[in-house]
């Protein structure tokens, strides 16, 4: 049904994000990629993100649902995957919270729904 979608509280959306940064283990993406210590960063990367940025962006009420703030996660992934090459850790991290960070957009859209 076209369910009016209500913006789903700020609570689920921060419960979700603290989810998904709890599986970055290694810290990797706390914070933005450091420009001075990585110059050549914006030549692969158009659009930086990171999980400091994705809550002052929370915060300011700037995601509307679940699927903006998964937008912003799936550019933070593709971009680190997009700039480090396949054999590094980075990469690899990349590649585990994509998939682990999947389930838990999906299990946070259907308490959105349920919520709604
Ligand atoms: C998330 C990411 O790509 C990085 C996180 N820390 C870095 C340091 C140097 C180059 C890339 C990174």
């Amino acid at each position: 049904t076209l369910e009016l979608q209500l913006t789903p509280s700020l609570v689920l959306l921060r419960s979700t994000l603290e989810r998904l940064q709890e599986k970055d283990s290694d810290c990797i993406f706390i914070s933005p990629v450091n420009l001075s210590e990585v110059p050549d960063y914006l030549e692969f990367v158009s659009e930086p993100m990171d999980f400091s940025t994705m809550r002052e962006k929370l915060e300011a009420h700037k995601y509307c649902s679940v699927a903006d703030l998964e937008a912003d996660f799936n550019l933070m992934v593709s971009n680190c995957l997009r700039y480090n090459s396949s054999d590094t850790v980075f990469h690899k991290a990349a590649m585990q919270l994509k998939e682990v960070g999947g389930a838990i957009l999906r299990h946070a859209q259907s308490q959105a729904l349920s919520a709604g």
